[in-house]
């Protein structure tokens, strides 16, 4: 498709009928494709919409591994991690049985595959794994691949090396089919989602291609919530009431990273400057997230504009003036100390957080969000820190940090996103371990929020295969107590 017909009437046309395609069809869609004032083509709400309601169901037009170094191999036909070997006729992918095997997705790609590479394999190659998503394009339907040519797709040097490694391997394109595929890495750079596969185990996700979601365009602070179910469709709700004719928007970056990680990750990445209400205001809606304090009071040191994060910085309190590259020194210092910090014990992890840290940066500051962050999941999953083996007061320690980052999601206005729902999955069983033992003391119980906690995480992790488990068994099992 070129880009004169690239018009928002033939997009909606194009993704009702893929959508009709693919059995996620509405009569009456709550969102239409219009000309958006951010950049290019976005996705609106066409009535209002309220909070956790379902905005849109989406499936992928094209899926497969993602292209990371040593991403983890599972099965190229049902995303399994376990009894991997490579398929018997010689493609050199990973597969789990011979149903795997034979099933006609895996047979149409493994013979493609071999027609391009004449050299049998009986190893598995995690390099071919690993590119073999812009392979998968060459078997789209024509219909699909009008679909996939008109999303927009980045241009730059960085983009469509997968196709290069390929050729590396010892694979001789056709130039049609070469073209496509460098397009196609094009398209997913620019549109494609991470896909979670939920089993508790499989440390893998997947590259997805979502028409629609990837229609919508970005916000760091976004109106959808997506989530995958088990058949790797994008289920997109609103994260917050949105009302009619507002445009919908994704978050593309980590909604816990301060202003100039986010820029300038979006910058890198997709290309653009970010000019949303939360980008634009240097206190990050009070949170002070990317500032760091003052050397000379302890005040709260902010970039003058977001968008100069090298430009001037200035102490809200002293109005003393230093230089963006002193705290960019600052912040990659502690993002080197926050990135080896795995490998040290939570003690390190402890006194640093309530040491060094609180006196060189604010509360918000995103290491420290960070950190918090990593000791959330360290006490109660780790080694030496199971729910069982915690001491009241790292119980106490952990729900207090749950609260802390609950409040900044709300000061940041992201609504009912993921990380919410995660937060107050771990909440509810800090207060649920602390109840037991008080139980098992014959003291009174502590709290009683804990329903309330894990019944809205319920509702907004449903739809989502990458829930723990018991909020998975809650939403399958109690569906009538809780309120969807
Ligand atoms: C996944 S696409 C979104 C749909 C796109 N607007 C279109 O017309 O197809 C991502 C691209 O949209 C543009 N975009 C998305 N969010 C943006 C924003 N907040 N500001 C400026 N451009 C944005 C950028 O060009 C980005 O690389």
């Amino acid at each position: 498709m070129s880009v004169s017909q690239r018009s928002a009437s033939r997009l909606n046309l194009l993704i009702l009928n893929f959508l009709n395609r693919y059995g996620s069809y509405e009569s009456d869609p709550k969102w239409e494709i219009r000309e958006s004032k951010v950049g290019g083509l976005g996705v609106f709400a066409t009535c209002d919409i309220d909070v956790g309601e379902l905005v849109f169901i989406d499936s992928p037009v094209l899926l497969g591994p993602r292209c990371i170094p040593d991403c983890p191999l599972i099965c190229v036909s049902c995303f399994r991690q376990n009894n991997l070997a490579s398929c018997n006729r010689g493609c050199g992918l990973p597969v789990c049985c011979a149903r795997c095997q034979d099933a006609s997705a895996h047979q149409r790609e493994c013979k493609l595959i071999r027609q391009y590479r004449s050299e049998t394999l009986n190893d598995i190659s995690s390099d071919l794994f690993e590119n073999l998503t812009p392979i998968r394009s060459l078997l789209l339907h024509p219909d699909d691949r009008e679909v996939v040519t008109s999303l927009i797709a980045h241009n730059r040097d960085q983009h469509g090396h997968e196709v290069t490694t390929l050729k590396s391997l010892g694979f001789q394109f056709k130039e049609d089919d070469e073209k496509f595929m460098r397009f196609v890495c094009c398209v997913l750079d620019a549109n494609a989602f991470e896909v979670t596969l939920g089993r508790e185990n499989i440390k893998s996700s997947l590259r997805g291609l979502y028409p629609l979601g990837s229609l919508a365009n970005h916000s760091c602070v976004p109106n959808l919530v997506h989530t995958f179910n088990h058949r790797h469709q994008m289920v997109a709700k609103a994260a917050v009431f949105i009302p009619k004719d507002t445009e919908l928007f994704h978050s593309y970056t980590r909604l816990i990273w301060g202003t100039t990680t986010r820029l300038y990750h979006l910058y890198k990445t997709k290309h653009f400057v970010c000019k949303c209400p939360r980008c634009q205001d240097p206190s990050e809606f009070g949170t002070y997230m990317s500032s760091i304090l003052c050397k000379s009071c302890r005040g709260i040191v902010s970039p003058l504009n977001p968008y100069k994060s090298h430009g001037k910085w200035q102490c809200r309190d002293c109005k003393k003036v230093i230089l963006g590259r002193e705290v960019g020194e600052l912040t990659t210092l502690l993002g080197a100390i926050l990135r080896d910090i795995d490998q040290k014990d939570f003690k390190f992890m402890y006194n640093f957080l309530q040491g060094k840290l609180k006196t060189v940066v604010p509360e918000y500051n995103q290491v420290t969000v960070e950190l918090k962050y990593k000791i959330i999941w360290h006490l109660g999953h780790k080694q030496g820190y199971t729910w069982e083996e915690l001491t009241i007061d790292l119980l106490e320690f952990k729900e207090s940090l749950c609260k802390d980052i609950l409040l900044l999601l709300e000061k940041l206005r992201c609504g009912q996103n993921k990380i919410r729902a995660l937060l107050l999955y771990e909440l509810f069983c800090c207060i649920r371990e602390k109840r037991n033992r008080s139980k098992a003391t014959s003291r009174n119980p502590i709290t009683n929020d804990m329903d309330s906690y894990i019944k809205e995480a319920a509702v907004i992790m449903e739809h989502d295969v990458g829930a723990p488990e018991e909020i998975i068994n809650l939403l399958e099992h109690n569906k009538d107590k809780i309120p969807v």
